[in-house]
């Protein structure tokens, strides 16, 4: 049992115009929650779904649970769980017939009771498919993906387009899927799910893993651990001039200007005064610790939200 979850070596896989994945290296252990965090089209999906043996690689190494899909892809299919995407099932469908149904795939099911409590849809079992919310239609995917009771679970941008109340909601069933002792492997382009969920993390640019760890060793890297925000009243104004009064990089973030800093306590006095003195009209200040969003942007000198 001490192999890790996952291994993979120099993966790669180029599509006629783009090279999606150039060149990936991750180890996951057991029992651990990894996330693959980047922007739209860093190549998450591709390095995701090689794994999961929907994609031939181009090159490069894949074992999953100590198994390769070339020879023994059958007993890696019946060991993991993929989360599907829940619309493509039958609208006229219930929560209760769905998670019959898949456990029918499969010589050996979780209970759909079990899977129900797991995921809190008890309520919603008879309920139709298509008069779920989003939130609701997301638990069930997962739901789905753990029908074959899998030891490794992959979980493809699982709170993409959902509020915040039903992206807690959804963490909250990841979480129990880790105290269960499953792996879980997961995609996302929300820095705060990372930070919130994940144990170790690999942040994706342009097909490549630029910088790997927990999220507190990557913010800790960080030269910087401190931003100043000054936030304004609509749009923010150009802060070139300010920045070179005040002798420090600021940064401007659509109604915010954010100056990261070492020593908190020394530039605040310091900022305040040239922003009163250079008469900038901000209405709030705020300091926040650096966060995943500034190691990314550290990195490539580029926002996750861009
Ligand atoms: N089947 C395909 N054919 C051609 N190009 C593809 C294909 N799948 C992905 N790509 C391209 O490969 C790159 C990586 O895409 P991928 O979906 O892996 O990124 P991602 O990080 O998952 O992004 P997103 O968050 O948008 O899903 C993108 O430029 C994408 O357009």
């Amino acid at each position: 049992m001490s192999e890790p979850a996952l291994r993979i070596r120099g993966l790669r896989k180029a599509f006629p115009k783009v090279v999606a994945v150039a060149g990936v290296d991750l180890e996951v252990a057991r029992g651990e929650v990894f996330g693959l965090l980047g922007p739209n089209g860093a190549g998450k999906t591709t390095t995701l779904e090689m794994i999961e043996g929907l994609t031939v690689p181009d090159a490069g190494e894949i074992e999953v649970l100590g198994r390769t899909w070339a020879r023994e892809g059958r007993e890696i299919r019946s060991r993991i769980g993929v989360q599907l995407q829940s619309t493509s099932l039958f609208n006229r469908i219930t929560v209760r017939e769905a998670l019959d149904l898949y456990g029918t795939y499969y010589p050996k099911a979780r209970t759909t009771a079990d899977l129900l409590d797991l995921v809190q849809l008890n309520d919603k079992a008879d309920a139709y498919h298509v008069t779920l919310s989003g939130g609701q239609q997301q638990r069930l995917a997962l739901a789905l993906a753990l029908v074959n009771d899998p030891e490794l679970v992959f979980l493809d941008e699982p709170t993409t387009g959902l509020d915040p109340q039903a992206r807690r909601s959804l963490w909250d069933v990841v979480r129990r899927m880790k105290a269960e002792g499953r792996t879980v492997l997961l995609t996302t382009h929300y820095m705060e799910e990372a930070e919130a969920l994940c144990d170790r993390l690999a942040i994706m640019d342009h097909g490549q893993v630029i910088a790997a760890g927990t999220p507190a060793s990557l913010i800790a890297q960080l030269a910087i651990p401190s931003v100043v925000e000054l936030t304004f009243d609509g749009e923010a104004p150009d802060p070139a001039a300010f920045a070179v009064r005040l002798g420090e990089p600021v940064e401007r973030r659509a109604d915010l200007w954010e100056i990261p800093t070492r020593d908190p306590k020394a530039t605040l006095p310091r900022l305040l005064e040239t922003a009163e003195a250079a008469g900038v009209p901000y209405q709030q200040v705020h300091v926040r610790r650096a966060t995943l969003e500034d190691v990314f942007l550290h990195q490539t000198g580029r926002s996750l939200r861009d």
